[in-house]
Parts: structure tokens; sequence; C-alpha cells
């Protein structure tokens, strides 16, 4: 590779250099009561509020060295390269079934004739029937019988959690494919951003999981622990077959991986990604929601030594020893939230106390509202900066699930 990457993260707390995010927008002003659990929702958030916070966390890492890119302005940018925006319309417009409606002709012109700004925020916020000029023939039944639904484009309002759709895994990526159509378009998207954003293109990073591939597999389970060893998730949103691919993806190229540390955690919605009950906070430091403790299972993955005919799977009894063989280090800790009572930790997890962000070894970005969690942290000697998160929370994710990481500094 001649050019310097633009991905590289070969730790999940080395210090952060650069991340992607994505400051909430107008999507978010189209969520309604009636289809929050199909966005995967609970709560209808302030729009204001919610930037205000987004920004202060934006903030927080660029005073610490971060460089910030922002989703829609990359969207934007390779929307101005003529042959990108035609094959991304056609491939939106085949994705969100226009092309099988009467008005598809109408809703792609309208499309075609916007600029870049406004056909960036229509591919994030949505495109709103009423945006569309089309009239029905009078003679035709779907004149008097109209689909109630407002949108030709949905919005996505889950975009603010850049984790899940993208990974970065070395020196490459992998772009995931979502559980839920809800947030398959984040991925599409982030696929085009890859592909042809001009700071990208050029470094030819290898990709290790395409949007297009059948089976899920979401960034909230996935931590790049060192060089060598990716910790995995099985989750509601990651399955198996996903997990399987990815290792082989990994093992079958020069990404110098060699290990897949598979963490099972209950296929529960509150516990949707491994990121929402366990993250790392410093190089030999990672904190759980004691809640699942007991209900873990590890495996190790590895190539076969024989070659690339099948993996080897192992399973491990215990996630401290696993952790500690795979970082090569025998001082792990591993840190409850919630301040050793049952039921402020359940609470607490739920508005993400577990969903640390590492941005330097033994320094994370949490929420401010988890007081408990954040305080045995402190105590156990991470360095805690907080935000506020009450409008951000409602999204149900915490500073990690908000932030792609791209690059970070190698650990010393
Ligand atoms: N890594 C994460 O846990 N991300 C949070 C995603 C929340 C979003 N509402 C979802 O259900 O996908």
């Amino acid at each position: 590779m001649s050019q310097k990457p633009f991905y590289n993260v070969k730790s999940e707390v080395g210090k952060l250099e650069a991340v992607l995010l994505h400051r909430p927008g107008k999507e978010l002003e189209r969520l309604t009561p009636q289809y929050l659990e199909e966005l995967l929702f609970d709560d209808i958030p302030w729009l204001g509020k919610m930037r205000e916070e987004h920004d202060l966390f934006a903030e927080a890492l660029r005073q610490r060295g971060c460089k910030v890119y922002y989703y829609d302005q990359m969207l934007e940018e390779v929307l101005r390269e003529e042959s990108v925006r035609e094959e991304l319309i056609t491939e939106m417009a085949e994705f969100t079934g226009i092309t099988k409606l009467k008005e598809k002709a109408a809703i792609l012109d309208y499309l075609k004739s916007r600029d870049t700004h406004s056909l960036a925020e229509i591919f994030i916020a949505g495109l709103h029937k009423n945006e569309i000029n089309y009239k029905r023939e009078s003679r035709s039944l779907s004149y008097y019988i109209t689909d109630d639904y407002p949108f030709y484009i949905n919005p996505i309002p889950n975009l603010y959690f850049t984790r899940d759709p993208g990974a970065v895994i070395g020196n490459g990526v992998s772009i995931n494919s979502m559980k839920t159509r809800a947030r398959n378009r984040e991925t599409m998207i982030l696929s085009y951003i890859n592909r042809y954003h001009h700071e990208i293109k050029d470094t030819a990073p290898p990709q290790w999981y395409d949007y297009k591939y059948a089976d899920a597999i979401e960034g909230g389970d996935i931590l790049t622990l060192s060089d060598k060893v990716v910790a995995v998730g099985c989750s509601a949103r990651t399955s198996p077959l996903a997990i399987e691919k990815l290792a082989e993806n990994l093992f079958a190229s020069d990404s110098g991986y060699k290990e897949v540390l598979v963490i099972q955690i209950p296929f529960k919605r509150a516990y949707m990604h491994l990121d929402t009950v366990f993250t790392m906070l410093d190089v030999n430091k990672f904190t759980i929601f004691p809640g699942i403790e007991d209900d873990l299972k590890v495996f190790s993955i590895t190539a076969s030594p024989e070659g690339k005919e099948y993996l080897d799977i192992t399973p491990k009894d215990d996630l401290r020893k696993a952790l500690g063989q795979a970082l090569g280090r025998d001082d792990i800790k591993i840190i409850q939230s919630g301040g050793g009572d049952k039921i402020t930790a359940a609470r607490e997890q739920w508005n993400d106390s577990t969903n640390t962000l590492a941005i330097a070894p033994g320094t994370v970005v949490t929420y401010r509202r988890n007081q408990a969690s954040n305080e045995t942290l402190r105590k156990n000697g991470v360095e805690v900066v907080e935000i506020e998160g009450s409008e951000l929370v409602r999204g149900r994710g915490g500073p990690r699930c908000m932030s792609m990481p791209l690059r970070r500094a190698p650990i010393i």
C-alpha cells in the first residue's frame, strides 16, 4: 500500500485520532409514535437539545485531538460525482421499492433535479409523499384508495449511531449487513462513501464484510482488541454465520488477524449489541453489566492449521482468561457497572452506562447521568469524560454507539 491508510484501528483503546459521527438531523423529526418500534426507538427525542448534546460530544473529542468526520458531509462529497449520484439514486430506488410504483418517473425526476446537499438530506431524512407532485389518474382505483404510509423513502433516524453500520478492523473495514431493514440503508450509503470518497478510495482499503451478504452483523458487536484479535458479540443482531464469514475473510487475507473471540450474550432488545453490556476501558480493563455475566458463552475461532478448509472453534470457560490469552496479559480486570447494586446496574445499563468510548488508554467518554457506574470506573483508576445525554439516549445508545473510530494511535 503506497498511501497512508485511511483506516487504522488496531486496538479498542489507543488514542482516538479520527472518528466518523453523524449529527442528528431532520430524520429524527420524522419519527412518529406509530412507527417507533419499526424504527427501533422507544421515545420521541427533542431534536434541538439532541443536537446541542451531540455538538458537545464532538467538541469533547476534538479538544482531545481527534479529527471528526461527518457522515452527511462525506455523502455530499461523493454525490458531487455524476456517476456516483446516478448509481446511488438507482440503488436507492430499487431498495425502497420506488421502481415498482406508478409514480416512479415523477420521483426519479425529483431526485435527479435536487442539488447535492438536498439529495444527501433526502437519502438520510427520507422523502415524504407530499414532496412529489404526482396526480393519480381519476379512472384508476388508486385515485380513490390511497395508502396512508407517509414516505417514499423512509427516514433513517438511527444514523447517529455510526458505530453499527461500519467497523474498522486493522486497515480494513467491515461494511455491515444490518439485522433490520430500518438500518440497512445506513450501510448502503456507507459503502458508497467507502468506495468513492476522495480521501478513502486511493488508499484501496480491504473490505472484510459487505452489506449485501445475507447474514447480519452490526458494529456494536465488533471490538477490535488488538492487531491480531477481534472480539465479536453473538447477539440479537449478529448471527453465528456472519461471524464465521467475517473470520474467514480476515484469515484468508493478509489482515494480520489470527483469532476471533466470540462472546455470546442473551438475545434481548435491552442488550442488543455486545457494547451495550461490555466495553474496553484500558489496555487491561473492561466494564461489564453484572446482569449478564452468568449467561455469557465464549468461543475462540482460529484458522484451521491445515489450511482454509474449515475454522477451528474452541469453547472457552472463562471470559477473563480468554481475554488475557487474546491480549497476552495476566492482569485483566473486569469492572462491574452500577456500583455493586443490582437495581442501579440495570437502570444505568438501560441508559448505556456500559457503552463507554475509550479515547485513550484509561480515558473514556460516558453519559453523566450514569453516576454510580462512572464513580465505580473512577475508583478503578479510569479517567471519565462525562457528556450530557438526556435526549441522545432516547435512541438507546451511548458514546460508543455514536462513534465509528477510523484511526487510533498505536499503544506504546
Ligand atoms: N451499538 C449500539 O448499541 N448501538 C445502539 C443502536 C440503537 C438503535 N436504536 C438500534 O436499535 O439499532
